[in-house]
């Protein structure tokens, strides 16, 4: 019999295809079957808006635990919720091929951004989506809002049967929405030059104790999942967050794509009411994980040079 690699995953829609498709491929990689674990997490049992709950990593910390308390042996994550800081004993082993980095707006009536009428109201639970959206339609009026995927679809007047349809659109990450198989429901793949995108949108996790992550029975097959350029885009995107000790709920986009001769990172810090974007790019050819870690370093300093910290609310010092 093979052995069976346990799979912690959360238990919202989500989570479960994502978790799923990375438990097949890893299974097919190598000699074992698998189990799903569902661990419950405080960010699906808080309904209080993101940003009030505060700390980082609250989709993350359960499955950690789960994972050190040896009740699975792999744990998939989506890369932007997990913190920037290592998780002792713990080792991200595989960083699989990224999907669809954008941002998405679903409207009602097929609507596009410059489409809404003035003063149309836009739900999103993201400081950096809030801002960026204030930036580019300052008329438009940004509506907190909280809870999975559909729910937040459901506020969308007309969009789905049955929901409450107080809001004229909501934005989400396309990836998301495409694993759920709600991609038909996107008025609008938000442009980044418009909408910076998350450090780490559209990427997956997988996370394993760090003895396991050299020898065990899946190691190998993580170490062939793991995608080179992904994980190269990813940590540049994260090195600019975490030297500007930022989390997942602040006001910074980022992102990162990597050819066969160059990393290109472009990262923005808005404010709150996105009536200040600050937006640069760095460009290394050191395509090691150590030289993508540099270009974040580097493009965050360069931030900071130019006012981040206070345009954002931050408390990173140069
Ligand atoms: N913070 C919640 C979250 N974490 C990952 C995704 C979508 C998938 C991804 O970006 O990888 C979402 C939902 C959203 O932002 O729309």
């Amino acid at each position: 019999m093979t052995p069976a690699v346990r799979v912690g995953t959360r238990a919202s829609a989500l989570a479960l295809t994502q978790t799923t498709t990375v438990a097949e491929s890893l299974a097919a990689l190598g000699e074992f079957g698998y189990e799903l674990v569902r661990v419950s997490t405080t960010g699906d049992v808080n309904r209080a808006s993101l940003s009030q709950i505060g700390g980082t990593g609250v989709f993350v910390a359960a499955l950690r635990e789960a994972l050190l308390d040896d009740n699975c042996d792999v744990a998939v994550h989506s890369l932007k919720d997990l913190p920037t800081g290592e998780a002792e004993g713990l080792t991200v082993a595989a960083v699989p091929e990224r999907a669809d980095i954008r941002d998405a707006l679903c409207a009602r009536d097929g609507l596009t951004l410059a489409g809404l009428p003035e003063g149309s109201s836009v739900g999103t639970g993201s400081p950096r989506r809030a801002a960026q959206l204030r930036a580019a339609r300052p008329d438009l009026s940004i509506i907190d809002i909280r809870g999975n995927v559909d729910t937040r679809l459901a506020r969308v007047a007309g969009l789905v049967d049955g929901g409450p349809g107080d809001l004229d659109a909501v934005v989400l990450a396309a990836a998301g929405l495409t694993r759920l198989g709600r991609q038909g429901l996107i008025t609008e793949y938000l442009a980044p030059e418009l909408m910076l995108p998350a450090p780490g949108q559209g990427a997956l996790a997988v996370e394993c104790r760090s003895d396991d992550a050299g020898a065990s029975v899946f190691a190998q097959a993580l170490r062939q999942y793991d995608h080179l350029p992904t994980r190269l885009a990813v940590t540049a995107e994260r090195a600019v967050l975490r030297r500007l000790e930022a989390g997942c709920t602040a006001p910074i986009g980022a992102h990162a794509t990597v050819t066969d001769d160059v990393l290109t990172l472009e990262a923005v810090v808005c404010s709150a009411d996105g009536g200040r974007l600050l937006r640069r790019t760095e460009i290394t050819a050191d395509l090691s994980v150590g030289g993508a870690t540099s270009a974040g370093v580097v493009l965050a300093e360069e931030l900071l040079a130019s006012g981040a910290a206070e345009i954002a609310g931050l408390s990173a010092d140069l």
